[in-house]
Protein backbone atom coordinates (compact mmCIF):
# COMPACT_ATOMS: atom_id res chain seq x y z
CA UNK A 1 0.00 0.00 0.00
CA UNK A 2 1.28 3.65 -0.71
CA UNK A 3 1.26 5.98 1.19
CA UNK A 4 1.35 9.76 0.83
CA UNK A 5 4.42 10.99 1.11
CA UNK A 6 5.19 14.24 2.85
CA UNK A 7 7.85 16.52 3.26
CA UNK A 8 9.93 17.76 6.12
CA UNK A 9 8.26 21.21 5.28
CA UNK A 10 4.84 20.42 5.72
CA UNK A 11 5.75 19.46 9.36
CA UNK A 12 5.51 23.21 10.52
CA UNK A 13 2.69 23.82 8.55
CA UNK A 14 0.71 22.32 11.57
CA UNK A 15 3.32 23.73 14.02
CA UNK A 16 4.45 27.25 12.99
CA UNK A 17 7.23 28.55 15.19
CA UNK A 18 6.88 31.76 16.92
CA UNK A 19 9.85 33.00 17.75
CA UNK A 20 10.23 35.81 20.68
CA UNK A 21 13.39 36.91 19.22
CA UNK A 22 14.36 39.17 15.81
CA UNK A 23 16.96 37.56 13.58
CA UNK A 24 19.65 39.57 15.26
CA UNK A 25 22.57 41.02 13.42
CA UNK A 26 25.32 40.09 15.96
CA UNK A 27 28.57 41.20 14.29
CA UNK A 28 29.73 44.34 15.78
CA UNK A 29 28.75 43.56 19.34
CA UNK A 30 31.06 44.86 21.99
CA UNK A 31 28.63 43.62 24.61
CA UNK A 32 26.41 40.81 25.24
CA UNK A 33 22.93 42.36 25.21
CA UNK A 34 20.80 40.98 28.26
CA UNK A 35 18.72 38.63 26.23
CA UNK A 36 21.77 36.38 25.30
CA UNK A 37 23.03 36.30 28.72
CA UNK A 38 22.11 32.63 30.56
CA UNK A 39 21.46 32.35 33.99
CA UNK A 40 24.32 30.66 35.89
CA UNK A 41 23.52 26.75 36.81
CA UNK A 42 24.89 25.79 39.92
CA UNK A 43 24.22 22.63 38.72
CA UNK A 44 26.37 22.79 35.18
CA UNK A 45 29.43 24.97 34.27
CA UNK A 46 29.82 26.05 30.99
CA UNK A 47 33.63 24.37 30.41
CA UNK A 48 34.10 22.05 33.16
CA UNK A 49 33.31 18.84 33.79
CA UNK A 50 30.46 18.27 36.24
CA UNK A 51 29.62 15.80 38.41
CA UNK A 52 31.43 12.79 37.65
CA UNK A 53 34.76 11.77 38.07
CA UNK A 54 36.52 9.28 35.13
CA UNK A 55 37.86 5.82 35.63
CA UNK A 56 41.17 6.10 34.48
CA UNK A 57 41.81 4.74 30.73
CA UNK A 58 38.75 6.13 30.29
CA UNK A 59 38.54 8.07 26.85
CA UNK A 60 37.43 11.34 27.62
CA UNK A 61 36.82 12.87 23.40
CA UNK A 62 34.61 10.23 21.32
CA UNK A 63 36.14 7.57 19.14
CA UNK A 64 37.80 8.62 15.93
CA UNK A 65 37.17 5.41 13.51
CA UNK A 66 38.77 4.90 10.42
CA UNK A 67 35.72 4.19 7.84
CA UNK A 68 38.39 1.83 5.76
CA UNK A 69 39.30 -0.29 8.39
CA UNK A 70 37.96 -3.96 8.04
CA UNK A 71 36.78 -3.68 12.18
CA UNK A 72 34.75 -0.01 11.51
CA UNK A 73 31.17 -1.34 11.94
CA UNK A 74 32.44 -3.04 15.38
CA UNK A 75 34.11 0.07 16.27
CA UNK A 76 31.18 2.09 14.89
CA UNK A 77 28.93 -0.46 17.31
CA UNK A 78 31.00 0.16 20.24
CA UNK A 79 31.12 3.81 19.98
CA UNK A 80 27.45 4.36 19.11
CA UNK A 81 26.46 2.06 22.94
CA UNK A 82 28.69 3.75 24.81
CA UNK A 83 29.09 7.50 23.38
CA UNK A 84 26.30 7.84 20.59
CA UNK A 85 28.35 9.96 18.92
CA UNK A 86 31.80 9.19 17.20
CA UNK A 87 34.06 11.26 14.52
CA UNK A 88 35.09 9.64 11.00
CA UNK A 89 38.25 9.91 8.91
CA UNK A 90 38.57 8.35 5.21
CA UNK A 91 35.46 8.64 4.92
CA UNK A 92 35.36 9.32 0.98
CA UNK A 93 34.10 13.26 1.28
CA UNK A 94 36.83 15.13 -0.60
CA UNK A 95 38.44 17.67 1.92
CA UNK A 96 38.26 19.98 -1.08
CA UNK A 97 34.09 19.35 -1.11
CA UNK A 98 34.60 20.18 2.87
CA UNK A 99 36.32 23.73 1.91
CA UNK A 100 33.91 24.40 -0.54
CA UNK A 101 31.07 23.99 1.41
CA UNK A 102 32.82 25.95 4.81
CA UNK A 103 33.42 28.82 2.03
CA UNK A 104 30.02 28.88 0.65
CA UNK A 105 28.85 28.80 4.23
CA UNK A 106 30.87 32.44 5.04
CA UNK A 107 29.81 33.66 2.36
CA UNK A 108 26.36 33.23 3.04
CA UNK A 109 26.71 34.59 6.63
CA UNK A 110 28.57 37.67 5.64
CA UNK A 111 25.85 38.80 3.26
CA UNK A 112 24.17 42.10 4.63
CA UNK A 113 21.56 41.43 6.80
CA UNK A 114 18.54 42.83 4.52
CA UNK A 115 20.18 40.69 1.95
CA UNK A 116 19.80 37.41 4.26
CA UNK A 117 16.13 38.57 5.21
CA UNK A 118 15.00 37.73 1.87
CA UNK A 119 15.07 34.57 2.60
CA UNK A 120 14.30 34.16 6.45
CA UNK A 121 12.58 31.20 6.70
CA UNK A 122 9.01 31.37 7.42
CA UNK A 123 7.09 30.80 10.47
CA UNK A 124 5.84 27.37 9.13
CA UNK A 125 8.53 26.51 6.57
CA UNK A 126 11.83 24.07 6.90
CA UNK A 127 13.61 25.73 5.26
CA UNK A 128 15.45 30.09 5.07
CA UNK A 129 17.48 32.05 7.44
CA UNK A 130 16.77 32.20 11.03
CA UNK A 131 17.10 31.27 14.79
CA UNK A 132 17.51 27.35 15.54
CA UNK A 133 14.00 26.36 15.86
CA UNK A 134 14.55 25.12 19.63
CA UNK A 135 15.29 28.93 20.75
CA UNK A 136 10.99 29.37 20.87
CA UNK A 137 12.19 26.84 24.26
CA UNK A 138 14.28 29.00 25.81
CA UNK A 139 13.79 32.93 26.94
CA UNK A 140 17.40 33.86 26.03
CA UNK A 141 18.56 34.30 22.96
CA UNK A 142 21.37 31.90 21.27
CA UNK A 143 24.07 33.51 18.96
CA UNK A 144 23.10 30.86 16.38
CA UNK A 145 22.02 32.10 12.62
CA UNK A 146 20.48 29.08 10.56
CA UNK A 147 20.17 28.54 6.93
CA UNK A 148 19.20 25.37 5.10
CA UNK A 149 21.58 24.55 2.15
CA UNK A 150 21.96 21.98 0.00
CA UNK A 151 22.25 18.33 0.09
CA UNK A 152 25.74 16.83 -0.01
CA UNK A 153 26.52 13.64 1.90
CA UNK A 154 23.56 11.45 1.19
CA UNK A 155 25.67 8.66 0.26
CA UNK A 156 28.20 8.59 3.27
CA UNK A 157 24.35 8.81 5.52
CA UNK A 158 23.71 6.18 3.98
CA UNK A 159 26.73 3.91 4.29
CA UNK A 160 26.82 4.93 7.80
CA UNK A 161 23.42 4.19 8.22
CA UNK A 162 23.98 0.08 7.20
CA UNK A 163 26.95 0.47 9.54
CA UNK A 164 25.21 1.15 12.38
CA UNK A 165 22.36 -1.33 11.93
CA UNK A 166 24.84 -4.36 10.71
CA UNK A 167 26.51 -3.44 14.55
CA UNK A 168 22.82 -4.43 15.85
CA UNK A 169 22.52 -7.46 13.35
CA UNK A 170 20.28 -5.60 11.56
CA UNK A 171 20.33 -6.09 7.64
CA UNK A 172 19.50 -4.37 4.16
CA UNK A 173 16.88 -7.35 3.99
CA UNK A 174 15.94 -6.25 7.36
CA UNK A 175 15.21 -2.56 6.24
CA UNK A 176 11.54 -2.74 4.30
CA UNK A 177 11.58 1.14 3.45
CA UNK A 178 14.92 1.01 2.48
CA UNK A 179 14.50 -1.72 -0.19
CA UNK A 180 15.66 -1.14 -3.55
CA UNK A 181 13.15 0.12 -5.95
CA UNK A 182 12.40 0.39 -9.31
CA UNK A 183 14.03 3.53 -10.41
CA UNK A 184 17.60 3.09 -8.15
CA UNK A 185 19.40 0.51 -10.43
CA UNK A 186 18.84 -1.92 -7.91
CA UNK A 187 21.39 0.05 -5.93
CA UNK A 188 20.48 -0.13 -1.92
CA UNK A 189 19.34 3.19 -1.27
CA UNK A 190 17.61 4.07 1.74
CA UNK A 191 14.59 4.83 -0.16
CA UNK A 192 13.16 8.28 -0.35
CA UNK A 193 14.97 8.96 2.51
CA UNK A 194 14.63 12.56 4.21
CA UNK A 195 17.39 15.06 5.14
CA UNK A 196 18.09 18.76 6.01
CA UNK A 197 21.17 20.56 5.45
CA UNK A 198 21.46 23.48 8.21
CA UNK A 199 24.34 25.78 8.28
CA UNK A 200 25.04 27.22 11.93
CA UNK A 201 26.83 30.39 11.99
CA UNK A 202 27.95 31.45 15.87
CA UNK A 203 29.59 35.23 15.38
CA UNK A 204 32.53 35.81 18.22
CA UNK A 205 31.14 36.40 21.59
CA UNK A 206 32.29 39.28 24.05
CA UNK A 207 30.86 37.63 26.92
CA UNK A 208 31.49 33.44 26.06
CA UNK A 209 30.91 32.63 29.35
CA UNK A 210 27.41 34.02 29.92
CA UNK A 211 26.11 32.83 26.90
CA UNK A 212 25.18 29.90 24.33
CA UNK A 213 25.93 28.92 20.97
CA UNK A 214 23.63 26.18 20.50
CA UNK A 215 21.39 24.75 23.61
CA UNK A 216 21.58 21.45 24.50
CA UNK A 217 19.95 19.09 22.39
CA UNK A 218 19.46 16.12 20.60
CA UNK A 219 18.83 15.88 17.17
CA UNK A 220 15.68 13.83 15.77
CA UNK A 221 17.30 12.02 12.86
CA UNK A 222 18.34 8.54 12.64
CA UNK A 223 22.00 10.39 12.51
CA UNK A 224 23.73 13.17 11.67
CA UNK A 225 26.83 13.84 10.14
CA UNK A 226 28.36 17.59 11.25
CA UNK A 227 30.89 19.10 9.53
CA UNK A 228 32.89 21.78 12.60
CA UNK A 229 35.36 23.01 10.70
CA UNK A 230 38.76 23.97 12.52
CA UNK A 231 36.91 25.73 15.48
CA UNK A 232 36.19 24.03 18.67
CA UNK A 233 32.72 24.49 20.45
CA UNK A 234 30.72 21.44 19.82
CA UNK A 235 30.20 19.65 23.12
CA UNK A 236 28.43 15.65 23.97
CA UNK A 237 27.26 14.74 27.17
CA UNK A 238 28.71 11.71 28.17
CA UNK A 239 27.72 9.56 31.31
CA UNK A 240 30.02 9.80 34.07
CA UNK A 241 32.33 12.54 32.13
CA UNK A 242 30.01 15.89 32.20
CA UNK A 243 30.31 17.70 28.85
CA UNK A 244 33.20 16.51 26.64
CA UNK A 245 34.56 18.77 23.95
CA UNK A 246 34.48 16.99 20.43
CA UNK A 247 37.82 18.10 18.77
CA UNK A 248 37.92 19.22 15.62
CA UNK A 249 39.97 16.86 13.47
CA UNK A 250 41.52 17.74 10.16
CA UNK A 251 38.95 16.54 7.06
CA UNK A 252 37.12 14.81 10.12
CA UNK A 253 33.11 14.72 10.72
CA UNK A 254 30.92 14.04 13.69
CA UNK A 255 28.49 11.53 13.26
CA UNK A 256 25.53 11.92 16.03
CA UNK A 257 22.95 9.46 16.39
CA UNK A 258 19.43 10.79 16.75
CA UNK A 259 16.71 9.80 18.20
CA UNK A 260 14.38 7.72 15.73
CA UNK A 261 18.08 5.40 15.79
CA UNK A 262 17.55 5.40 19.12
CA UNK A 263 13.92 4.05 18.92
CA UNK A 264 14.94 1.92 16.18
CA UNK A 265 17.61 0.50 18.36
CA UNK A 266 15.20 -0.38 21.14
CA UNK A 267 16.93 2.30 23.30
CA UNK A 268 20.50 0.18 22.95
CA UNK A 269 22.32 3.58 21.21
CA UNK A 270 21.56 6.57 22.60
CA UNK A 271 20.33 9.78 20.79
CA UNK A 272 23.80 11.81 22.39
CA UNK A 273 23.10 15.16 23.69
CA UNK A 274 25.03 17.98 22.28
CA UNK A 275 25.39 21.86 22.88
CA UNK A 276 27.27 24.33 21.03
CA UNK A 277 29.62 26.57 23.48
CA UNK A 278 30.39 30.20 21.53
CA UNK A 279 34.22 32.21 21.71
CA UNK A 280 35.75 35.18 22.43
CA UNK A 281 37.96 35.41 19.41
CA UNK A 282 36.99 32.90 16.46
CA UNK A 283 33.53 32.65 14.84
CA UNK A 284 32.68 29.06 13.98
CA UNK A 285 30.55 27.86 10.97
CA UNK A 286 29.29 24.29 11.03
CA UNK A 287 27.43 22.49 8.53
CA UNK A 288 24.83 19.96 9.71
CA UNK A 289 23.37 17.08 7.24
CA UNK A 290 20.25 15.81 9.32
CA UNK A 291 19.46 12.37 8.05
CA UNK A 292 16.35 10.75 8.33
CA UNK A 293 14.13 7.87 6.78
CA UNK A 294 11.24 8.87 4.44
CA UNK A 295 9.17 10.93 6.64
CA UNK A 296 5.79 8.74 6.08
CA UNK A 297 7.52 5.37 6.90
CA UNK A 298 6.74 4.27 10.42
CA UNK A 299 9.74 3.98 12.64
CA UNK A 300 9.52 1.37 15.63
CA UNK A 301 12.02 -0.95 17.92
CA UNK A 302 13.64 -3.24 15.10
CA UNK A 303 12.31 -6.81 16.29
CA UNK A 304 15.97 -8.07 15.81
CA UNK A 305 16.49 -5.95 19.37
CA UNK A 306 13.42 -6.75 21.09
CA UNK A 307 12.77 -9.71 22.76
CA UNK A 308 11.39 -11.33 25.93
CA UNK A 309 13.65 -10.00 28.11
CA UNK A 310 14.19 -6.36 26.15
CA UNK A 311 10.30 -5.42 25.46
CA UNK A 312 9.83 -2.27 22.91
CA UNK A 313 10.56 0.69 24.66
CA UNK A 314 8.71 3.25 22.00
CA UNK A 315 5.89 2.73 19.87
CA UNK A 316 6.01 3.28 16.25
CA UNK A 317 6.04 6.98 15.34
CA UNK A 318 6.83 8.73 11.51
CA UNK A 319 9.84 11.20 11.19
CA UNK A 320 7.17 13.34 10.14
CA UNK A 321 4.98 13.18 13.38
CA UNK A 322 7.79 13.14 15.59
CA UNK A 323 9.10 16.19 14.52
CA UNK A 324 5.97 17.23 15.45
CA UNK A 325 6.22 16.04 18.79
CA UNK A 326 9.65 17.85 19.07
CA UNK A 327 8.43 21.00 17.75
CA UNK A 328 5.80 20.73 20.29
CA UNK A 329 7.77 19.51 23.31
CA UNK A 330 11.58 19.23 22.61
CA UNK A 331 13.48 17.78 25.19
CA UNK A 332 10.34 15.89 26.39
CA UNK A 333 9.74 13.90 22.68
CA UNK A 334 11.18 10.61 23.34
CA UNK A 335 9.30 10.19 26.40
CA UNK A 336 6.35 10.94 24.33
CA UNK A 337 6.48 7.79 22.40
CA UNK A 338 7.93 5.97 25.41
CA UNK A 339 5.92 2.58 26.01
CA UNK A 340 7.56 1.80 29.40
CA UNK A 341 10.41 3.07 31.68
CA UNK A 342 13.73 2.10 30.07
CA UNK A 343 15.68 -0.39 32.27
CA UNK A 344 18.95 0.41 31.54
CA UNK A 345 19.66 3.26 33.49
CA UNK A 346 21.91 5.02 31.04
CA UNK A 347 18.88 5.78 28.64
CA UNK A 348 17.14 7.29 31.86
CA UNK A 349 19.89 9.38 32.64
CA UNK A 350 21.01 10.32 29.22
CA UNK A 351 19.26 13.42 28.62
CA UNK A 352 19.70 14.73 32.02
CA UNK A 353 21.32 17.88 30.74
CA UNK A 354 18.49 20.09 29.78
CA UNK A 355 19.07 22.91 33.03
CA UNK A 356 17.49 25.52 31.05
CA UNK A 357 13.98 24.07 30.48
CA UNK A 358 12.30 24.78 34.07
CA UNK A 359 11.02 21.43 34.10
CA UNK A 360 11.38 17.78 36.13
CA UNK A 361 14.57 16.59 34.34
CA UNK A 362 13.62 13.33 34.37
CA UNK A 363 12.56 12.07 31.36
CA UNK A 364 10.47 8.86 32.70
CA UNK A 365 8.41 11.06 34.70
CA UNK A 366 6.82 12.13 31.64
CA UNK A 367 3.58 10.60 30.41
CA UNK A 368 3.03 9.13 27.39
CA UNK A 369 0.20 10.91 25.17
C1 LIG B 1 14.73 18.09 10.11
C2 LIG B 1 15.00 18.89 11.13
C3 LIG B 1 15.68 18.44 12.37
C4 LIG B 1 15.76 19.71 13.20
C5 LIG B 1 14.54 20.47 12.75
C6 LIG B 1 14.65 20.33 11.23
O1 LIG B 1 13.47 20.69 10.55
C7 LIG B 1 15.81 21.17 10.70
C8 LIG B 1 16.76 21.59 11.79
C9 LIG B 1 17.03 20.52 12.83
C10 LIG B 1 17.46 21.16 14.15
C11 LIG B 1 18.96 21.54 14.22
C12 LIG B 1 19.24 22.16 15.60
C13 LIG B 1 18.62 21.38 16.75
C14 LIG B 1 17.16 20.97 16.44
C15 LIG B 1 16.52 20.30 17.63
C16 LIG B 1 16.41 22.17 15.90
O2 LIG B 1 15.71 22.95 16.52
O3 LIG B 1 16.61 22.28 14.54
C17 LIG B 1 17.16 20.11 15.19
C18 LIG B 1 15.82 19.55 14.74
C19 LIG B 1 15.68 18.11 15.22
O4 LIG B 1 16.58 17.27 15.00
O5 LIG B 1 14.66 17.82 15.83
O1 LIG C 1 27.41 23.49 15.40
C1 LIG C 1 27.57 22.38 15.84
O2 LIG C 1 28.68 21.90 16.08
C2 LIG C 1 26.36 21.50 16.16
C3 LIG C 1 25.11 21.87 15.40
C4 LIG C 1 23.97 21.00 15.79
O3 LIG C 1 23.97 20.37 16.82
C5 LIG C 1 22.80 20.90 14.90
O4 LIG C 1 22.75 21.59 13.85
O5 LIG C 1 21.91 20.08 15.21
FE1 LIG D 1 22.33 18.92 16.86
Amino acid sequence: MHTMLSSISDVYKSHPLFLHHKNPDLHSLQELPDSYAWAPSLEDSHHHHHGHTLSPGDDVVPPVIDLEDPNACVLIGHACKTWGVFQVVNHGVPGRLLDDVEFAGKSLFSLPPQQKLKAARSPDGAAGYGIARISSFFSKLMCDVVVEYEEAMKALAEKLTWLVLASLGISKQDIQWAAAGPNNNGQDNLKDASAVLQLNFYPTCPDPERAMGLAAHTDSTLLTILYQSAISGLQVSKEGAGWVTVPPIPGGLVINMGDLMHILSNGLYPSVTHRVMVNRTQQRLSVAYLYGPPTSVLISPHPKVVGPSRPALYRAVTWHEYLGTKAKHFNKALSCVQLCAPQNAMFAEGNDNHKNDNSNNNNNSVQVG
